[in-house]
């Protein structure tokens, strides 16, 4: 079977798209998905995501890493989806609902509301989420924040001298993680917010729409910045807002690359 697909990105964050809202696709496995993902051997991306008709919403997305796994959310993600779908929608995710609008220069996403409390994250046990008594190595007191998926964030001097590529898979993988989670490290200069995201399930990337979300939900929580807040990452910028109480809404660019088509061959 011939499967179309398009290749996009947000920031260098980079997904293969999947449309089976109209044409049937088989059942995508997680071997499936990290053999397309591939960067040496498939199509290459850091996550796939795979649009279906949703009985709740326009439609439902679903988001694979780049190691097969099936995640929550996804925000640069979330902007490609908006340009390639052209309008305005309401999108099932399982993270909960969100809602994509195209602009001249990508798209606007209503993230909806971040989530605090320790099993909600989840961790392994019971602690104060706004400033974790952990640490690894000069990385401490972190905030773990839900924006559909879970991250965790630490606010460093600067975030360019964390050896994130060492420290990063670590934390990923500690048990208080039950199911790992996305480690954001972060700086603050001159009221913006700058960035590096280790990604579960997909490592270092370019840029990572909900880890922006997620650091500015902390850094806003912790009085360190005012919304709307500039977070630079290494792919370019976004913007987020947010206050207590409400849901999470972020602007930003979104990319077609390409667009292709491959025989469907199942791994699973
Ligand atoms: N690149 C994403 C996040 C993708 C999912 C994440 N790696 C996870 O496992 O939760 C973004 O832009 O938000």
């Amino acid at each position: 079977m011939r499967v179309p697909f398009i290749k996009m990105h947000g920031l260098g964050n980079d997904f293969i798209i999947l449309d089976a809202r109209e044409a049937q696709l088989p059942d995508l496995s997680e071997q499936t998905a990290a053999a397309l993902a591939n960067r040496r051997t498939g199509i290459g991306c850091d996550q796939l995501i795979l649009l279906e008709t949703s009985d709740a919403a326009d439609f439902r997305m679903r988001i694979f890493n780049s190691d097969g796994s099936e995640v929550e959310a996804c925000g640069n993600a979330s902007r490609a989806v908006a340009l390639m779908h052209g309008e305005r929608a309401c999108v099932e995710t399982d993270g909960g609902i969100i809602t994509l609008s195209p602009t001249n220069s990508g798209a606007r996403v209503d993230m909806g509301e971040p989530a605090f409390e320790w099993d909600a994250i989840p961790l392994d046990y019971a602690m104060d989420t706004a400033a974790m008594p952990v640490s690894w190595e000069m990385l401490a007191n972190p905030s773990a924040v839900n924006v559909g998926n879970p991250h965790v964030v630490f606010f460093v001097p600067d975030c360019e001298a964390v050896p994130l590529d060492r420290l990063g898979p670590e934390i990923e993988h500690d048990p208080l993680f039950p199911e790992r989670i996305n480690v954001n490290v972060a700086d603050v200069r001159d009221g913006a917010i700058n960035l590096r995201v280790w990604e579960r399930g997909a490592g270092l990337t370019r840029a990572c729409g909900t880890g922006a979300c997620a650091t500015a939900v902390a850094a806003l929580k912790r009085g360190l910045v005012t919304s709307p807040v500039t977070v630079n990452l290494p792919g370019g910028a976004l913007t987020i807002e947010w206050s207590e109480g409400s849901t999470i809404v972020m602007e930003g660019p979104a990319t077609e690359a390409f667009r292709g088509s491959f025989e469907w061959a199942d791994y699973a």
